[in-house]
């Protein structure tokens, strides 16, 4: 949800998204205006209509699986094999609307913190090549942990 205008967060997005092959296509949907459950309301609304038939909903979200990037890597395999476009949905300063969630086929979790909308942009896009980066075995990727 929302314009994102020149400056750091786009900064951020299109240096990861630039890397990713095929890059992500956004699509920015208006803010909507009134109370906090009628812009989720509108947003939500507007968010439908604009998927792609039969897209595989990705709805970001902090109540949903937070996997590790290796686990993100397996789904993304998942996901790709069902050839369905895949599409992500990042929500606004509000969050996504319960009929959303409802629709989405996964409910990703970056975490339990709560990220500004533009942000989360960049740090999808950041994931996004992470997860190509294991599925290529590029060491952009360093999976070492502490024992
Ligand atoms: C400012 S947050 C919305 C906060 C709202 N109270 C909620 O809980 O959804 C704006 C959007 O960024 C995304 N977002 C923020 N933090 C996130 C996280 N930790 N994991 C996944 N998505 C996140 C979600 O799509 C969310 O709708």
């Amino acid at each position: 949800m929302g314009r994102l205008k020149p400056g750091p967060e786009a900064a951020l997005f299109e240096h990861y998204n630039a890397r990713l092959r095929p890059p992500l296509v956004v699509t920015e949907l208006p803010e909507a205006r009134g109370s906090a459950a009628e812009v989720r309301r509108r947003e939500g609304a507007a968010l439908l209509a604009a998927l792609p038939e039969g897209a595989l909903l990705v709805a970001m979200d902090l109540g949903g699986q937070a996997p590790t990037s290796e686990a993100l890597a397996a789904l993304a395999e998942r996901w790709e094999a069902t050839a369905r476009p895949l599409a992500f949905a990042i929500g606004g300063a509000e969050g996504l609307d319960p009929t959303v969630l409802a629709r989405a086929d996964h409910k990703l979790s970056l975490g339990p913190l709560t990220w500004p909308h533009f942000l989360v942009r960049g740090l999808l896009a950041e994931q996004w090549y992470r997860v190509q980066a294991i599925r290529a075995n590029h060491p952009y990727h360093r999976a070492w942990r502490p024992g």
